[in-house]
């Protein structure tokens, strides 16, 4: 059977065979996958391959003397550890192959080298090649990686996780409705249809999708920009066998179409494992069979491991590989194995393609083309997209600002009611009201710094992932979770200071309350900008934690209120440049004070002996405060502002590149 291929701008002509995986009892569609057979996947096809595609079909890839090793400390010294152990493969289009191997072997590693995926920590030698040209950068926009994790914003609908990627991924100059159309299409042939409208939930929520659904949402989510090569990352760990046979009927049915699909699997089934057309054993960093897998029980048959029948030959040859630490005598079976392999038909076959790849990519010296076409988002579109995303969790999860709220207007309403009928034109007053403007200042510091410092984090690793497959930029992420969070930073603090301002019987004027609203705000989102640089540059909240907990008490110790400023000691100076708590008390005290005249000395509840401050300047003086100091004070804060937005940004940037 043929399939035909659109010709597009800059695109051939491809007439494709379509495959089989050699076995006549195919799959069949069931219900969820019906969609399928009609989404063009098994007609006529639209498929975008590179001009200079010596296959010019879907993707080859092929790796040879492929060595992968990772760094390790060892006694104060780094060390390469190898991990896979110069490898040769080759992979043609239309292949759904098995990664097999005991856990441990380098399935994983193995893979995430072919995908160009590796992490900084590990090196790769080796030539690796997809269409006989070695891979790079470009591997981000080309292949989808489906990692082992699902991770997704859990109160975002299916629709709505598809639609926002589907503005990230694909070419701006696609349009809305075509978006629309391509997201309902995928989502038919992953059987996900049903719950368009499905909250996609967190692990132990009862709410959401199931385990099966969220694979196959993260497989729906490689597939928006229609890669030809698909990596994933064990696919079916988790789901039961029946969800596991479903996932991995569409995958057969996509590579039949075409795609080239490698995935690391664990313990398959039958069923599932029957699926697979192409079998890698990795044993000990090497390879122990590769080829067809209809071949790899003749070959283990060759070597004298027959495959008892009440066996799954899956079990079998994982368990054949498997390497107790204290067996020798596997240790050698193994290696007799991977030296058998080495020199049998089925690795001259693979080198074959591999020899074949590196003659046609010599042979075809053009440059890369595969992206030329595609026109990224503007940075601006997916600042948007990425800070409705992040608005709709904010809105929908109660724990990240509704709870929050309603918790600080009962805080507010408690201080409101503690400082209750004070006049402040008493000597009593004037303690009142010091007091009252401490607790302004440490529940909009010390509140939402920490309830930052441990949501910010939250979704750090989905950023991780994002960002190093090349979705968005780390400023574009910084700047839309910061803008997500606005609202609630200016909202607390008004409803906050709106409550309790006015019982605590603050000075009435309009001035005063909105310049304290002013200062209030500016406190939160100064110390919220703390908390997110201090959650970016630790590893984990409880470290960050251990750090800023002596931070902020240093910094309310001196904050004005509990020493006079003038004798802070020469090691604690420092704090009257950082101190966002300093300036934020001066100020919210010099407008509850500038201009006040004739307190009381005589309010009978005192003793008439002690120094009496008879007006604002007096109590400013008190605490070292200068009237002269509000715009600064200001200024001060919003620098702070600045400078620690900044220094959480450049965190978070040296994160991304570890
Ligand atoms: N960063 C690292 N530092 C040290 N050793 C590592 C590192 N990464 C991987 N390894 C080791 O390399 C070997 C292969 O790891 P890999 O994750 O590829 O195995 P795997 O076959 O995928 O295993 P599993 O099936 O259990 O996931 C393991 O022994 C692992 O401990």
């Amino acid at each position: 059977m043929l399939k035909k291929l659109k010709i597009d701008d800059g695109i051939i002509e491809e007439l494709i065979p379509l495959q089989t995986n050699g076995n006549d009892d195919s799959p069949g569609c069931d219900a969820d996958t019906d969609g399928l057979e009609n989404s063009g996947y098994t007609q006529t096809k639209c498929r975008s391959y590179s001009r200079w595609s010596p296959l010019e079909e879907g993707v080859t890839l092929a790796w040879n003397d492929l060595t992968v090793s990772v760094k390790v400390p060892v006694n104060r010294k780094v060390v390469f550890k190898q991990i896979i152990n110069n490898v040769t493969g080759a992979l043609k289009p239309g292949s759904l192959a098995a990664i097999m191997g005991a856990s441990g072997a380098g399935k994983s590693t193995l893979m995430t080298a072919l995908g160009y995926r590796q992490r900084a920590d590990m090196q790769v030698e080796g030539d690796i090649l997809i269409n006989g040209r070695p891979i790079g950068d470009y591997m981000k926009y080309m292949s989808g990686y489906m990692p082992q994790e699902d991770l997704f914003v859990s109160s975002l609908t299916v629709l709505e996780h598809m639609n926002i990627m589907a503005h990230l991924k694909l070419d701006r100059k696609i349009s809305s409705a075509e978006k629309q159309n391509k997201i309902k299409m995928i989502l038919k042939q992953l059987g996900l249809t049903k719950c368009m409208q499905t909250k996609i939930g967190a692990l132990g929520q009862s709410k959401g999708l199931s385990g099966g659904e969220k694979k196959r949402l993260t497989f729906a989510t490689e597939l928006l920009n229609d890669p030809p090569i698909l990596f994933c990352d064990e696919p079916t760990t988790g789901l039961d066998s029946f969800s596991a046979q479903k996932l991995v009927k569409i995958m057969n049915r996509m590579s039949m179409a075409g795609r080239t699909i490698l995935c690391t699997i664990h313990q398959p089934s039958s069923e599932v494992f029957e699926l697979f057309t192409q079998l890698i054993l990795v044993a000990e960093g090497r390879i122990a069979y590769m080829g067809s897998r209809a071949n790899a029980t003749e070959f283990f048959e060759k070597l004298g491991f027959e495959c008892p029948s009440s066996y799954s030959p899956a079990d079998f040859f994982i368990k054949t590989l498997a390497i107790p630490c204290y067996e020798t005598n596997s240790k050698i079976a193994v290696k007799r194995i991977c030296d058998q392999f080495a020199v049998s038909d089925y690795a001259k076959e693979v080198d074959v393609v591999v020899q074949y790849e590196f003659h046609m990519g010599r042979a075809q010296p053009r440059e890369f083309e595969l992206r030329s076409q595609f026109k990224e988002p503007f940075w601006w579109q997916k600042l948007y997209w990425l800070t409705y995303r992040w608005s709709k969790e904010v809105l929908r999860d109660p724990s990240i600002q509704s709870l929050r709220i309603l918790q600080r207007m009962v805080i507010a309403l408690t201080v409101g009611l503690a400082y209750y009928g004070t006049d402040p034109m008493t000597q009593m007053g004037v303690q009142a009201v010091e007091g009252a403007l401490f607790m302004f200042v440490a529940e909009n510091t010390f509140y939402p710094m920490y309830s930052v410092l441990a949501a910010f984090p939250d979704n750090t690793p989905l950023f991780l992932r994002e960002h190093r497959s090349g979705l968005y930029g780390t400023a574009v992420y910084y700047i839309s979770r910061v803008f997500a969070l606005l609202p609630g930073f200016i909202i607390e603090p008004l409803l906050f200071v709106l409550i309790a301002y006015w019982l605590s019987g603050l000075r009435r004027t309009p001035y005063a309350f909105c310049m304290t609203v002013l200062i209030a705000t500016l406190t939160t989102n100064v110390a919220t900008a703390c908390g997110i640089m201090f959650s970016n540059a630790f590893e984990s909240v409880p470290t960050a934690m251990a750090y800023l907990v002596p931070f902020d008490y240093v910094l309310m110790v001196t904050s004005g209120l509990f020493v006079k400023r003038g004798t802070v000691p020469v090691l604690m100076a420092w704090t009257r440049y950082v101190s966002w708590l300093m300036y934020s008390t001066e100020s919210l005290s010099i407008i509850q004070w500038e201009g006040v005249k004739n307190i009381s000395c005589h309010d009978g509840s005192r003793n008439d002996t002690l120094p009496c401050l008879p007006d604002g300047p007096s109590v400013l003086d008190k605490y070292s405060f200068s009237e002269d100091n509000l715009a600064c004070d200001i200024w001060n804060m919003v620098f702070l502002l600045i400078v620690f937005h900044l220094l959480g940004y450049l965190c978070l940037r040296r994160r991304a590149r570890k």
